[in-house]
């Protein structure tokens, strides 16, 4: 007998609405190993942003970009198109609900909207998780579930919070039995398959989101220009990253570096910190900021980016 009789190992899809709690969900269920992130290069058609590992399985989760109901522009229906391709790829799908302290305890329009246009033709197990149950009552969440359990009719339905961690091992024991019997595909401590530059660039986008207001975050790209491993080579060489930030406008350009450079410069900084912890080696980060006039809007440019 094989160490791996009775293992199972496949992909599950995290689908919902932005804010739903997806990257506090993934880094909740990888946090005991997030320390030994060993991000390797590997070119992959799938997006794989986290891999949980067990004794009895290995679950593959394969994020996607928050679902929109309206699309606005070509950089949202490239969203929508790899939510699309995920799904297929999937063993099953996690639909992820936050939960709202309103009278309606969640969207309701929206989810029923998510199930019928994007669940229920692809005929895959759904795993319905009411998020942020915090915000509810312990009735309140048992109404929930029972209204998603009788509209929607997921093959499991359960609440957790990704926040403060409950219930969210539930998630893996909800999971298991809709994953092929299989091996583990990648060793244990691998968590990602991303490469390191892809970490790197959304890093920076984080912090972009984090210092600028309104509509900056939403118009900026991050394209990592050249990466250059200096430190196998020579230990005391630091590492050097240069990258573009893509905005759509000259006014945005003029934002994102603020006066005599100030805001570029904190940007820079607050980006260098987390990406030495994330490395846990130093690095010499360039940022530049080009304009590419409505560059959300344009197929080759969207193309270019990797969408
Ligand atoms: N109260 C509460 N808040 C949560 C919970 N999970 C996530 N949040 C909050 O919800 C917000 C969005 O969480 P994210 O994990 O960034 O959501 P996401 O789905 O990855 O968002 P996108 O990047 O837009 O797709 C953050 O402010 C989280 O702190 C939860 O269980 N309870």
């Amino acid at each position: 007998m094989s160490d791996h009789d009775n293992f199972s190992c496949g992909y599950a899809a995290i689908i919902g609405p932005p804010n739903a709690g997806k990257s506090t969900l993934l880094n909740r269920l990888l946090d005991h190993k997030l320390s030994i992130v060993t991000p390797k290069s590997q070119t992959t058609r799938k997006k794989i942003t986290g891999i949980y590992h067990n004794e009895d399985c290995q679950i593959i989760f394969l994020d996607t970009p928050g679902i929109m109901i309206d699309p606005m522009h070509m950089l949202h229906e490239a969203m929508l198109k790899t939510t699309r391709e995920t799904l297929r790829e999937a063993d099953v799908v996690v639909a992820l609900i936050p939960a709202v302290r309103k009278e309606t305890l969640f969207d309701r329009e929206f989810t029923k909207q998510l199930f019928h246009d994007w669940l229920t033709r692809e005929k895959k197990p759904v795993v319905a998780v009411l998020n942020k149950c915090d915000l509810l009552s312990k009735a309140e969440q048992k109404e929930a579930l029972a209204m998603i359990r009788k509209e929607l009719k997921p093959e499991k339905a359960m609440a957790l919070s990704a926040l403060q961690g409950t219930h969210v091992d539930d998630l893996v024991e909800a999971l298991q039995p809709f994953l092929p019997m299989d091996e583990p595909l990648y060793p244990e401590d691998i968590l990602s398959t991303a490469p390191e530059r892809f970490f790197v660039s959304e890093i920076i986008r984080e912090k972009i989101f984090l210092q600028y207001g309104k509509e900056i975050p939403y118009a900026t790209e991050v394209v990592i220009d050249e990466f250059k491993e200096q430190h196998e080579e020579d230990p005391t060489r630091k590492d050097l990253i240069r990258c573009s930030v893509v905005v759509e406008r000259d006014t945005q350009k003029h934002i994102l570096i603020g006066k005599k450079g100030s805001a570029l410069k904190k940007l820079g900084q607050a980006s260098r910190e987390e990406i030495e912890k994330f490395l846990d080696r130093p690095v010499f980060l360039e940022i530049f900021v080009k304009v590419r006039p409505n560059w959300r809007r344009k197929k080759g440019m969207l193309k270019s980016y990797g969408y």
